[in-house]
């Protein structure tokens, strides 16, 4: 468990305080996937760093795993830190070593320094990371992915239980980004990981995440399940970023829908209600008519959704709407 209490983080610049995050309490629970959200500026970076103190806040405690990280003295620290693994936008590699080598420099800090002991276990993760045959070869003979799966391998060298990832897919393009997405998320499957990552896309947030927190101006705006805030986002800013994920939708938005007759509704359905026949058997039940303006069936993680916008018409409207909500789908009214 990693819990902010109270915590909160000014910056001293040019003599005078920067407020880069104001106080807040967070607590993430072991073993979820927690995304943190914001634009550039927002206090994402300064977030992440606070839980292995690379920032020390200015104010409030921060706990991981019951210990308090805030109350250690270094060496305390340094052992704790350990325990907290950490990747980066731009891999941070050592350019002159071997991938190997690469993975092997936490393993030997930590005090390992039985060869085969440390052979064994970069093999053990070059493996887990699809890299088994690329021990040999240095950073600049890699790709960004395969960077990237370097820098993963190395953050796990000392099994640790968090796992923090800095923007970790920015620097990829949209394919690379799904695997190194893919590869973190059965990571967190597969040895039970915290992973706690930063992102200003939602639609890193909707692939991998279980829970997310949306921060603007050093403040948190906004948090919840990724399918709560994802399908139903209420503040401006949050809103703005499920926009830029859903690009089809919101570029038709409004435009024709003024013409259109009948009560404007979003339909939201997730899980087993995506599975059930419920609009077509409501609207026979009741003689309402619909129009489908806007559409979309994807995942939010593992769990299946559907949201579709549509005007609906017809005497009896207000009983079809009673009747979809028994059947789980989830609606909103929107205005005209
Ligand atoms: N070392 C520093 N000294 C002074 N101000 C800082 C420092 N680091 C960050 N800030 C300020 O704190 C605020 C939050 O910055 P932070 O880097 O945490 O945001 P971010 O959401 O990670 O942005 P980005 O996505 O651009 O990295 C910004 O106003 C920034 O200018």
């Amino acid at each position: 468990m990693i819990r902010f209490v109270d915590v909160h983080k000014s910056y001293r610049a040019g003599g005078r305080d920067i407020p880069a995050l104001q106080r807040f309490n967070l607590d993430i629970a072991d073993g979820e996937v927690f995304g943190i959200i914001g634009l550039s500026g927002a206090g994402k970076s300064t977030l992440i760093r606070l839980i292995n103190l690379l920032e020390r806040p200015s104010g409030g405690q921060v706990f991981v795993d019951d210990v308090e990280m805030t109350a250690l003295a270094e060496p305390a620290l340094r052992a704790q830190r350990r325990r907290i693994g950490m990747i980066f936008q731009h891999f941070n590699l050592l350019a002159s070593q071997t991938v190997a080598d690469n993975v092997a420099f936490p393993i030997r800090l930590a005090g390992e320094r039985r060869a085969a002991v440390v052979r064994q276990r970069v093999e053990e993760l070059l493996a887990r990371v699809g890299l088994a045959d690329h021990a040999d070869k240095y950073p600049s003979q890699l790709s960004g992915g395969q960077k990237q799966r370097v820098g993963i391998a190395r953050a796990l060298a000392n099994r640790p239980s968090i796992l923090l990832c800095d923007e970790a897919t920015s620097a990829l393009d949209p394919q690379t980004t799904a695997s190194v997405l893919a590869l973190l998320a059965q990571i967190n499957r597969e040895l039970k990981l915290t992973i706690v990552l930063i992102t200003h896309e939602m639609d890193v947030v909707r692939r991998v995440c279980d829970r997310v927190a949306v921060l603007d101006g050093g403040a948190i705006v906004e948090r919840g399940s990724v399918a709560d805030v994802f399908l139903h986002p209420q503040h401006a800013t949050t809103k703005r970023f499920v926009n830029e994920a859903l690009p089809e939708e919101s570029a038709s938005a409004h435009v024709p829908y003024a013409q259109v007759p009948g009560r404007l509704l979003r339909l939201s359905f997730r899980g087993d209600a995506t599975m059930t026949p419920a609009l077509g058997r409501v609207a026979r039940e009741t003689g309402i008519d619909f129009n489908i303006l806007a559409g979309r069936i994807d995942r939010i993680k593992d769990l299946p959704y559907g949201q579709l916008t549509l005007a609906m018409q017809g005497d009896r409207v207000d009983a079809a709407l009673a009747a979809l909500r028994q059947a789980g789908i989830e609606i909103e009214e929107l205005p005209r």
